[in-house]
């Protein structure tokens, strides 16, 4: 006979969702139990966003050391010492993974089980030769990377974002399949490293963004030495001189690519299996686990959030979800998720970063009602200063207010913050532009991209004419 648990919530993956949730309930006076299989803090600390971020970082510094510019710095002779930028991408995982640890969560007073969850009932699961009977169950376990179903790929030796960390020695020529934000951000962070960066999509990179301010960016990672080959059908890998081999094809001709070593990043699957869903009445597809906007499941006290639902994958969204699910599985309120001003970015030099609606999704939902705004880098003094004046603004308004906002450029990721609040506040874009920004920073371009909005009215024939009035009257 196993032990039996009884418990308020149970939380299944201690990742970016999974902790939000425990941590949260728990200190909020609910009895909470957390099961992990594999290591505290799941993708976004320990194959995701950390690690990712952090060769990011050491790849920036070896490109400002090799291209100090033309600002009057110099440097006789330079090198990468690549197991140093793999000792500082697991120094900052081991910095941050005590905020995430059994340890801490203990101490909070979560009750956490290390095993694989297994449902063996509508409200009940198997983990750790234990059972825990829970009134509400959250289902986080997170996403994997999809490996897509190419002739050959189950004979070789090719790396995910659960093993490329780990590399201790550069890769001389790295291929990449998939020109998503993951391959993309690895094609910069080894090109920048000293590797050959060849990247294969099927079909364009990055298709969720804005493709002009896309372009921006892949334009720098071209102009790096990153081979970015887009509608590539691939046919065929296998293992050829102790590297790799890709047979492809592209507008009909035949290609043949080598590497020595191949990551995948074609995009994600659930964490669905061992799951054993259908004993507890959860449907699922192969894209994730569908919810209501409460973020229910098929069993209305089971939900799902997180990577696992298939939707925005990303660690804000998974901690914006937790809050849902917190007020409803805990104080029973309708509460319901909107992703509307919900930003991304891909943290490529330069950054590229979304709110709200693109230009495209804005002109198909509003059509002429819409008024797109731009405003560049190259007219902001501090960008100037810095040189860094390749970027781009796009503010898409409805009716004075913003309704998505897209940017690539350097900190966009930090600039795209205010329309974000802009967005989910729904300010008027008066707002921003009526802000005093200090100058000069990178920030005054959101105020002259809303200042742009008010240009035609402000300095119209119209105007002209009752300033001239007034000016008449003495
Ligand atoms: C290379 C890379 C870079 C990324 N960069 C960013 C970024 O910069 N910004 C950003 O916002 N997002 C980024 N992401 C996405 C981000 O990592 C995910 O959106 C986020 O981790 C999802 O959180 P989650 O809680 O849904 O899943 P996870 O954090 O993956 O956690 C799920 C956990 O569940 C556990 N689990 C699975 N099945 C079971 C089971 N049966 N029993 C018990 N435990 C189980 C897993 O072991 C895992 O620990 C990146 C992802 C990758 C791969
Ligand atoms: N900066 C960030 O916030 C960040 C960084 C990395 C990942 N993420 C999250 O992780 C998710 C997954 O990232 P991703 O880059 O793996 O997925 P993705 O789905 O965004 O991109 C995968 C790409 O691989 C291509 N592809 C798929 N199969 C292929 C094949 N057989 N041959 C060639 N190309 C193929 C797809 O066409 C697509 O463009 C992202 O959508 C994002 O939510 C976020």
């Amino acid at each position: 006979m196993s032990d039996v648990i009884t418990t308020d919530l149970l939380v299944i993956g201690a990742g970016s969702g999974g902790l939000s949730v425990a941590a949260g309930a728990v200190q909020m006076g609910a009895r909470v139990v957390l099961i992990e299989k594999g290591r505290m803090g799941g993708d976004c600390l320990n194959y995701g966003c950390i690690p990712s971020k952090s060769l990011l970082a050491a790849a920036k510094a070896a490109r400002h050391l090799s291209h100090p510019g033309q600002m009057g710095a110099q440097i006789d002779g330079f090198s990468v010492d690549f197991k140093k930028a793999h000792d500082h991408v697991h120094q900052v995982i081991a910095s941050i993974a005590p905020h995430d640890s059994v340890e801490r969560f203990e101490k909070l007073g979560v009750t956490v089980i290390k095993g694989a969850a297994r449902f063996t009932g509508p409200r009940e699961v198997m983990a750790d030769g234990k059972t825990i009977r829970a009134k509400r169950i959250i289902i986080a376990t997170g996403s994997s990377a999809r490996v897509p179903p190419i002739d050959g790929l189950d004979q070789i030796h090719y790396y995910t974002n659960e093993t490329i960390f780990d590399l201790e020695t550069r890769p001389d020529h790295l291929l990449i399949i998939g020109a998503g934000p993951i391959g993309l951000e690895m094609a910069q962070a080894f090109r920048r490293l000293g590797s050959d960066v060849t990247v294969l999509e099927r079909f364009k990179p990055l298709p969720k963004d804005d493709p002009d301010l896309a372009a921006v960016a892949l334009d720098q990672l071209s102009a790096e030495g990153i081979d970015i080959r887009s509608d590539i059908d691939i046919k065929q890998v296998r293992a050829a001189d102790g590297g790799v081999e890709i047979k492809a094809q592209k507008d009909g001709q035949d290609l043949t690519i080598r590497g020595s070593h191949l990551l995948i990043a074609a995009g994600r699957a659930p964490n669905v299996g061992g799951l054993d869903l259908a004993a507890a009445g959860v449907e699922h597809s192969e894209k994730g686990i569908p919810t209501d906007a409460r973020l229910r499941t098929s069993n209305k006290r089971i939900f799902a959030i997180g990577d696992v639902r298939g939707g925005l994958q990303f660690t804000h969204v998974a901690g914006y979800e937790a809050g849902i699910v917190i007020r409803n599985a805990l104080f029973r309120l309708p509460s319901k998720a909107d992703y509307t001003a919900v930003p991304w970015v891909t943290y490529t030099d330069p950054e590229l970063a979304q709110v709200g609606l693109t230009e495209a999704e804005a002109r198909e939902r509003h059509g002429d009602a819409v008024q797109i705004l731009t405003a560049d880098y190259k007219d902001n003094d501090r960008a100037r200063t810095e040189g860094i004046t390749a970027g781009r603004v796009k503010l898409m308004v409805k009716d004075g207010r913003p309704i998505g906002a897209s940017m690539v450029g350097v900190a966009a990721g930090e600039l795209i913050q205010i329309w974000a609040l802009a967005i989910s506040q729904k300010l008027k874009v008066s707002a921003v532009a009526g802000m005093i920004a200090p100058y000069p920073t990178l920030g005054e371009i959101n105020k002259r991209v809303a200042g742009a909005y008010f240009t035609d009215r402000l300095f119209s024939d119209r105007m002209k004419k009752i300033v001239r009035f007034i000016q008449k009257l003495g």
